[in-house]
């Protein structure tokens, strides 16, 4: 089952994070004047994403992504290779304009359950430590991306194996904090 690759990070096993750990710098892929983005915190509800929108490494099913809040993002070096992906998504994600690594993705949308964060891809970190993959979100997504069908099942066995259990939306946690979100909006929930 091992031969079901998920992501370079995980395929070999996912490595824990350390305790306290507390941020580093994420940089993009370009030999020359990369993208340099500081990272003040741990990351957030780390996960393996099946999405066709989270930016993926070459050759890998899925993307790594987790959020920090907003304030802890700040882009130190090459900002301006930066630019936005697609401004009507939810999460505005920005990606280098040369090698095209997302660097940050803020969600900014008023009254969002997400507003304030911004999501980020971990393994652009020459420093080991952030929080790890915890679940497997969106998986069924994957065949939006060009999986077989078929592939389906040996790819959910592979990611329980992993200890990433797959959803096909976000994990029950964050789906129940979505909708406790919107029952509060709504005034059906206090
Ligand atoms: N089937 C679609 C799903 C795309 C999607 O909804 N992605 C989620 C998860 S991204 C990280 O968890 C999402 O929240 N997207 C918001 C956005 O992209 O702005 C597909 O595969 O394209
Ligand atoms: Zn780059
Ligand atoms: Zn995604």
């Amino acid at each position: 089952m091992a031969s079901v690759s998920i992501h370079p990070s995980v395929d070999g096993g996912v490595k824990p994070g350390k305790a306290g750990f507390a941020g580093g710098t994420l940089t993009c892929h370009c030999k020359t004047d990369p993208v340099v983005v500081q990272i003040g915190s741990d990351c957030l509800h780390n996960h393996v994403c099946g999405c066709t929108k989270c930016w993926k490494p070459a050759g890998a099913a899925f993307s790594m992504v987790s959020v920090v809040t907003s304030d802890n993002v700040k882009v130190m070096q090459n900002g301006d290779k930066l630019a936005v992906v697609d401004a009507g998504a939810l999460i505005q994600r920005h990606a280098c304009k040369v090698c095209g690594v997302h660097m940050h993705g803020p969600v900014t949308r008023p009254n969002h359950p997400f507003t304030g964060l911004s999501f980020i891809h971990t393994e652009l970190s020459g420093t080991e430590g952030f929080a790890a993959p915890t679940f497997a979100a969106f998986v069924s997504s994957v065949i939006e991306g060009g999986t077989d069908p078929a592939k389906m099942d040996g790819i959910r066995a592979r990611l329980s194996e992993l200890g990433l259990p797959p959803y096909d939306a976000l994990s029950p946690g964050l789906m129940d904090y979505i909708a406790t979100f919107t029952a509060k909006a709504n005034g059906v929930l206090k």
